[in-house]
């Protein structure tokens, strides 16, 4: 996929300034501070907002699991089937051991247990998996778990996500970082560093490592 220009206006507030992003294979992670445009930028995406200016150049079948979402009163199984997109949702469910819920009533999960049931599911509709904010409300083990299955599946699907949880860096083909509506950095991991985070998030950041993994700290 290939974004090119988009301009976005919301109210009488420019929120997405001449954005240009060139989507790799494998997972591009987007992340900036709260505010800087990765919500708008993801809904322009899948057509929810209509661009003043620019073009979305795409190939591929798009799923999203956003970062908020309704959550109905209706069985998780009709939550996987809405919208008839022929997910092989299975598949999904048993990856990240969610076979109990099936029959509950997707409102009175636990926060945790939606975002991975919106996570399975965003899994099983797409090629390109947008995927905002998959590691809110999930606890360590669960971030773990979506983690490994995003790059255990990297080969056969692209990924588009936003995280503030800046650990994912180290899993990614692709880094955007926003900041005011506009893409400041694209390419490698290894271009992250202290300076460009202290800029984006105007805190002093450090860089550390521990076992090949690098973790960016603000104490
Ligand atoms: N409908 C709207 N009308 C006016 N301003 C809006 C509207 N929707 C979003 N905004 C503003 O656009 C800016 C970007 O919002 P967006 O949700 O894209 O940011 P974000 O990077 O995803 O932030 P966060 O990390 O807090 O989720 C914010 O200043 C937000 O207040």
């Amino acid at each position: 996929m290939l974004v090119k220009g988009l301009k976005v206006k919301l109210g009488d507030k420019i929120i997405l300034d001449n954005v240009t992003i060139n989507l790799t294979n494998g997972i591009n992670l987007i992340f900036g501070p709260n505010g800087s445009g990765k919500t708008t930028l993801l809904r322009t995406i899948i057509g929810m907002i209509k661009p003043l200016e620019g073009e979305i150049l795409n190939e591929d079948k798009l799923s999203y699991s956003p970062s908020e979402f309704y959550s109905p009163s209706m069985k998780v199984i009709d939550v996987l089937l809405a919208g008839k997109k022929n997910g092989e949702y299975e598949r999904f469910i048993k990856l990240l051991n969610l076979e109990n819920l099936l029959q509950r009533d997707f409102l009175t999960l636990s926060s945790g247990e939606k975002r991975l049931i919106i996570i399975a599911k965003a899994l099983a509709e797409g090629d390109l998996v947008i995927m905002d904010e998959p590691l809110s409300n999930l606890d360590i083990a669960n971030r773990k778990k979506i983690i490994d299955v995003i790059i255990s599946l990297k080969t056969e699907r692209k990924f588009l996500i936003t995280s503030h949880e800046l650990d994912i860096i180290n899993f990614a083909d692709n880094v955007i970082v926003m900041k005011n509506g506009k893409v400041v950095y694209q390419g490698n991991k290894e271009g992250i560093d202290e300076n460009l985070l202290s800029f984006v998030y105007e805190v002093p950041i450090k860089k550390i490592n521990v076992n090949n993994y690098t973790f960016f700290i603000t104490y």
